[in-house]
C-alpha cells in the first residue's frame, strides 16, 4: 500500500474545513473537502477514500445519514463525526450507528491527530480476507464453540474491534467476557498498545482513584513518589474495566469526567493529562436494573453502554461443549506435561446433563480435578465430580465442626473453615458473587478480597 492515505471531509465552515486539511497534510494524508451531503455522496461514488470526517449539522441533512450510509455501503471506511461541544447524546447516537469514533468543537489537534492515526491503522489491517470473514482465525482459535450463538459473538466482536466505541460486555460468570474484551483488543487498531484490565470490585474504594489516575508525591500518606494511574498505563491502547457495577458512585462521577474530557487529573495534581484509551467494561449484574435501584449512574451507563455485547452462558450453547472439553484437555495436558486424556462416553454424558451455573470457568475446574483424579489415558464418569447445592464439596450440608485434634494450627484451620464456608454460599448461590456476598454479611468487595487471598478463583 504505497499511495497516500485519502481522508473525505464533510463540513460547511470554512475554518474548520482548513484546520481538518492542513492537520491531514501534516500527517501525509490526501483530503478533499466538501460542504454539504451532496457533495460527499458525490465524492463517495467517484473515488476510493480511507477515511472520512464529518460535521454533524450540514446545509442540506444531517451527518447521521452520511454515518448511515457509510456503515451501510462502506463497511471498512472508518468515518468519525465532529460534534458540538457536550453534545453527549449526538456523539453516542453516531458510535451507535457505526461511526468508528468522534471529535468535539473545538477541534483538539492533538485529539484529531490521535483519532486519525486509529483510523490509518485500520487501513492497514483492514485487508481483504478480514472483509470476507469477520469470523476470523484469531478469534477461532481462542473463543471455542461453532453454535451459532458463538459464531455470531465473533463476527459481532470483528465488528467492533473497528470501532472506537466504548462496548459493555455482558453475561454470567464464567462465560468468557475478558477473554472477549482482550479479542477486541487483540483484533482491532490498538493491538499494538497494552491491554489493562482492572477488576473494579477487587480495588478497595480508597485507593480506587489513585490507581486508575495515578497521583502526585506527597498527596496523601504513602505516596512517596509520583505514580502513574492504570489510565495512563492504557495509553494508546485499551482499558478493561471488570466488574464495573461494583464502581462506588463517587468513582462513577469521576470516570464520566475523564470519558466526556479524554484527560486525567492524578490525585494531588493540578494539570490535566490527556489519555487515548478506549475502554470496554463487563458485568455479570443487569446494569439496567443497577440503574434503576440507584446504585449505578444512568449518565456512566450511557456511556459505557454504547454497544451491548452479550455473552452467551454455556447452557444456551450446549452443542459447544464437546469441543470446549476437547480444547480445555488439550489445555491441560500441554500445562502438565501429560498425555492428553479421553473422556468415557458415560463421563461426557455426566457432563452433558449437568447446567453449569459457573459456565466455561467451572468445566475448566472441573476438568482439572478429574483430570488428576484420572489414572491412565481415560477419564471415567467418576472421576468427574460435580457440585450441586444438595451436595456440596464436602458430601454433606452439615454443620462445619471444630478442628480435629491432630495439631493443626488454629489460623489453618479458621482459613479452611473460611474457604468452605465462602464454597458452600458459592454453589448454594449458583456462583452469583453479589448473592454470595448477601447470605455470607459481608460486601461484593471484601467477598472478593477473600476468594482472591484464599485462592479460590
Ligand atoms: N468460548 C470459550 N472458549 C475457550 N475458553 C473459554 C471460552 N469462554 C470462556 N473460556 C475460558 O473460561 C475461563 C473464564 O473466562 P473469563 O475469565 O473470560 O470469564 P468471565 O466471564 O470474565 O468471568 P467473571 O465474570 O467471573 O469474571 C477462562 O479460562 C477462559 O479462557
Amino acid at each position: 500500500m504505497s499511495s497516500k492515505p485519502r481522508a473525505l471531509i464533510v463540513d460547511d465552515e470554512p475554518d474548520i474545513l482548513e484546520l481538518l486539511g492542513m492537520t491531514l497534510a501534516r500527517m501525509s494524508v490526501d483530503s478533499v473537502a466538501t460542504a454539504d451531503l451532496a457533495e460527499a455522496n458525490r465524492a463517495l461514488e467517484a473515488g476510493h477514500f480511507d477515511l472520512c470526517l464529518t460535521d454533524m449539522r450540514l446545509p442540506d441533512g444531517d451527518g447521521m445519514s452520511l454515518v448511515r450510509w457509510i456503515t451501510d455501503h462502506r463497511p471498512q471506511l472508518p468515518v468519525a463525526v465532529i460534534t458540538a461541544h457536550g453534545n453527549v447524546e449526538a456523539a453516542v447516537a453516531a458510535l451507535k450507528a457505526g461511526a468508528f469514533d468522534f471529535v468535539s468543537k473545538p477541534v483538539d489537534l492533538q485529539e484529531l491527530r490521535a483519532l486519525i492515526t486509529t483510523a490509518l491503522k485500520l487501513r492497514e489491517t483492514g485487508d481483504d480476507r478480514r472483509k470476507e470473514d469477520p469470523d476470523s482465525e484469531l478469534a477461532r482459535s481462542r473463543l471455542t464453540g461453532d453454535s451459532p450463538e458463538m459464531r455470531q459473538l465473533r463476527q459481532l466482536i470483528g465488528r467492533v474491534a473497528r470501532s472506537q466505541a466504548p462496548v459493555l460486555i455482558s453475561g454470567e460468570s464464567g462465560t468468557g467476557k475478558e477473554l472477549v474484551a482482550r479479542l477486541i483488543h487483540d483484533s482491532g487498531p490498538r493491538a499494538s498498545a497494552p491491554f489493562v484490565p482492572v477488576n473494579c470490585g477487587a480495588i478497595p474504594a480508597e485507593l480506587m482513584e489513585s490507581e486508575l489516575f495515578g497521583h502526585r508525591k506527597g498527596s496523601f500518606t504513602g505516596a512517596t513518589a509520583d505514580r502513574e494511574g492504570l489510565f495512563q498505563a492504557a495509553e494508546g491502547g485499551t482499558l478493561f474495566l471488570d466488574e464495573v457495577a461494583e464502581l462506588p458512585l463517587a468513582m462513577q462521577v469521576k470516570l464520566l469526567r475523564v470519558i466526556q474530557e479524554r484527560s486525567v487529573r492524578p490525585v494531588g495534581g493540578r494539570e490535566e493529562i490527556p489519555v487515548d484509551v478506549r475502554i470496554l467494561s463487563a458485568t455479570h449484574r443487569n446494569l439496567a436494573e443497577a440503574v434503576q435501584a440507584g446504585e449505578f449512574r444512568e449518565d456512566i451507563f450511557y456511556r459505557l453502554n454504547v454497544i451491548e455485547l452479550p455473552v452467551p452462558s454455556l447452557r444456551q450453547r450446549r452443542e459447544d461443549l464437546p469441543g470446549l472439553i476437547e480444547d480445555i484437555l488439550a489445555n491441560l495436558a500441554c500445562r502438565l506435561d501429560m498425555p492428553q486424556p479421553r473422556l468415557s462416553d458415560a463421563a461426557l454424558e455426566k457432563l452433558q446433563s449437568h447446567p453449569f451455573p459457573g459456565n466455561v470457568r467451572e468445566l475448566e475446574n472441573m476438568l482439572e480435578r478429574a483430570i488428576t483424579l484420572s489414572d491412565g489415558g481415560q477419564i471415567e464418569a467418576a472421576d468427574i465430580f460435580i457440585k450441586t447445592p444438595t451436595q456440596p464439596a464436602n458430601g454433606g450440608e452439615g454443620e462445619l465442626s471444630l478442628p480435629p485434634d491432630n495439631g493443626q494450627p488454629l489460623p489453618d484451620f479458621l482459613e479452611d473453615m473460611e474457604r468452605e464456608a465462602i464454597q458452600r454460599a458459592l454453589e448454594r448461590c449458583r456462583f452469583n458473587k453479589t448473592e454470595a456476598a448477601r447470605t455470607l454479611g459481608m460486601t461484593f468487595r471484601q467477598l472478593r478480597y477473600r476468594i482472591k487471598k484464599l485462592d479460590l478463583d
